[in-house]
């Protein structure tokens, strides 16, 4: 006779702090576990908080209500498969993240965190204790062990607990992403499955939050590192893992494997997923943005529109003096591609008056910078001012390169409350932009086609604040920027490492200059998808004063 054990496995999408609501769809998930015959249902980690709830994990009122609506889930679920699911737990003044198993009205079993994450965008050493490495759960089926998350990118764990008896690994993840991580994490679950020689099954979270987009993509391995499910990336799936009892132990049946896109595709469902989550869980319908008739705000409204649809989002062309009839013609050949209003608000006389206002204070002196940012700053008082009265949010446009180099107006077209391309660098903006003019997908709002048209992606950067001005003007090519840049921000090289890849000295120790002296811009700025291991914010955080340069 077979014996066979059904895992359910629920990639969802929880809202940090929504308590009820994470815990209505963890409980529809194990109804349709129940509904399948599932032995177990399985939840991400720290799944009835959502992930990453940061300081707010301190607040004693809110790890009491998390626990409470995991009591209350169990007595839910009392009559069906056990429910497995992360969250807080606190034993005395121990704050610990921690996986538990609910069955028949009761928490049957509980596995705290071993390995806190503490770089990059995690905190976990700061915000919890660490759990002492426990033995599996029995279950009607095998022995489960459930290394958390970065439990499992070491052997530890997992050893130990396959050492007392797991004969199987459920390894719950908040694993965020950027770009290839894929790879990272397929190595790290062959090297436990080799090393143990028992079946994982890798679940993730769903959907994004603030910077971060959880990008599902859990998959099942059979011991020798076989491949045996793969689930979407950035979509909610539910899904069902049978394990059967062979001679050799157990091994996972082979189910659906989902095909994993590309890396420009991932980048860009990452934007469209996190504009579209920043939204729905603030309680944002609609979004404004000011659209140039240049790439950035044109891929901008693009990843809108794909994300909420073209009728929440409102384009609106600002012109001035220096607009030319080119950006005001690919600015409306955009909006009409996409589908979206547009509106357009001419800032000329707004910065005629500016200029009148302050004629007495600035009598003799010549035009500089001053004015340029005046008509930035009019163009983002003039969207604010529409944002306040149609409830709409206003969407920021800077590129990395620009977020780098502090090439941007603070309060001017800096202003907006969620920036999809603040991790993005100028270089890969255009190739986004060529890959989705080629590639339409089910979960794009917009319409297929060119939407961004060649006009657009062809011509010189410029910012229009002065006649004839480009942005290389002030900037180096941007291939050769955003190579400097990658180096310096993304792989943190040094000026020398720089200079010996090629690169001009003086160039380089003046983009180096630029992204010290931006930093108090940067912490001005909106949030914005995290793409890369190096996004600005949480994963780099600098100094604001500061003198050290690099004199390497
Ligand atoms: N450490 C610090 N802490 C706090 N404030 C600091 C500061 N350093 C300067 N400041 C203040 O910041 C202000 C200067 O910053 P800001 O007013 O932004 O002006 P600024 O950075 O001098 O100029 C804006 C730059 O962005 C370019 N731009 C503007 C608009 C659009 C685009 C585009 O193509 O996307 C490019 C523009 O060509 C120019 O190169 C000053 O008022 C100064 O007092
Ligand atoms: N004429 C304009 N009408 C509407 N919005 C504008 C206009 N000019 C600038 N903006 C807004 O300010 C942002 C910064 O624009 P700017 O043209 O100065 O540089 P950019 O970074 O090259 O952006 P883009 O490629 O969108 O032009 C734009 O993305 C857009 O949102
Ligand atoms: N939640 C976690 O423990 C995340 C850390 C983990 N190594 C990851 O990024 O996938």
């Amino acid at each position: 006779m077979t014996y066979t054990y059904r895992i359910t496995i629920a990639q969802l999408n929880p809202t940090v702090g929504d308590l009820s609501g994470n815990a209505e769809l963890a409980f529809g998930a194990w109804e349709q576990g129940k509904a399948a015959g599932a032995d177990l249902v399985a939840l991400p980690e720290m799944f009835i908080t959502g992930y990453q709830t940061q300081d707010m994990i301190r607040r004693s009122g809110f790890i009491l209500a998390a626990v409470a609506e995991i009591e209350a889930l169990a007595r839910r679920c009392a009559d069906g498969p056990t429910l497995a699911i992360g969250g807080p737990a606190l034993d005395g003044v121990r704050l610990h993240n921690s996986y538990y198993m609910l069955k028949g009205g009761a928490i049957i079993g509980r596995a705290d965190k071993h390995f806190l994450p503490n770089f990059n965008v995690f905190d976990e050493v700061r915000l919890f204790n660490r759990g002492e490495i426990q033995g599996p759960f029995a279950t009607t089926g095998p022995r489960i062990g459930t290394p958390i998350c970065e439990d499992a990118w070491y052997p530890d764990v997992a050893e130990a607990q396959v050492e007392s008896g797991a004969e199987v690994l459920l390894v719950p993840n908040g694993s965020p992403y950027f770009r290839d991580k894929f790879e990272v994490r397929l190595n790290n679950m062959v090297a436990r499955v080799v090393e143990n020689d028992v079946p994982l099954i890798y679940l993730n979270l769903l959907g994004a939050q603030d910077d971060q987009v959880f990008d599902g993509g859990s998959f099942v391995l059979n011991p020798g590192g076989q491949l045996a499910m793969q689930l979407p990336v950035f979509e909610d799936a539910i899904a069902h893992v049978d394990l059967e009892r062979t001679d050799d132990g157990w091994r996972v049946v082979d189910g659906a494997k989902a095909h994993l896109p590309e890396s420009l595709e991932q980048d860009y469902h990452a934007m469209v997923l996190s504009l579209r989550d920043y939204c729905r869980k603030t309680g944002f319908k609609k979004v404004l943005l000011g659209l140039s008739g240049g790439v950035d705000s044109a891929i901008v409204a693009t990843i809108a529109a794909d994300a909420l649809g073209p009728d929440n989002v409102r384009c609106v062309m600002l012109p001035s003096e220096y607009t030319s009839q080119a950006s005001l013609d690919d600015a409306a050949a955009c909006a009409h591609a996409l589908g979206c209003k547009l509106d357009t608000v001419s800032i000329k006389e707004p910065v005629r008056a500016v200029d009148q206002a302050l004629a007495h204070l600035f009598d003799g002196l010549d035009a500089d910078l001053t004015e340029e940012n005046i008509q930035s700053r009019l163009r983002g008082l003039l969207l604010m001012a529409q944002s306040n009265k149609f409830g709409e949010m206003l969407l920021t446009t800077g590129n990395k390169s620009e977020v780098a180099v502090g090439y941007a107006t603070i309060y001017g077209d800096m202003s907006g409350g969620y920036n999809p391309i603040k991790d993005l660098y100028k270089t890969r903006v255009f190739d986004i932009c060529r890959w989705r003019n080629a590639n339409h997908r089910p979960w794009m709002m917009a319409p297929a086609g060119e939407v961004i048209s060649v006009a657009i992606i062809d011509k010189p950067p410029s910012a229009e604040l002065r006649p004839d001005q480009k942005d290389e003007d002030s900037l180096p090519p941007y291939p050769v920027l955003d190579d400097i840049l990658f180096r310096l921000v993304d792989e943190e090289q040094s000026v020398a490492d720089c200079v010996a890849a090629g690169h001009d000295r003086a160039v380089v120790k003046k983009i180096e200059h630029l992204i010290y002296i931006s930093e108090y811009k940067r912490f001005q700025s909106a949030p914005g998808t995290r793409l890369s291991k190096r996004a600005f914010w949480l994963d780099r955080r600098y100094p604001i004063v500061n003198r050290w340069r690099d004199n390497s």
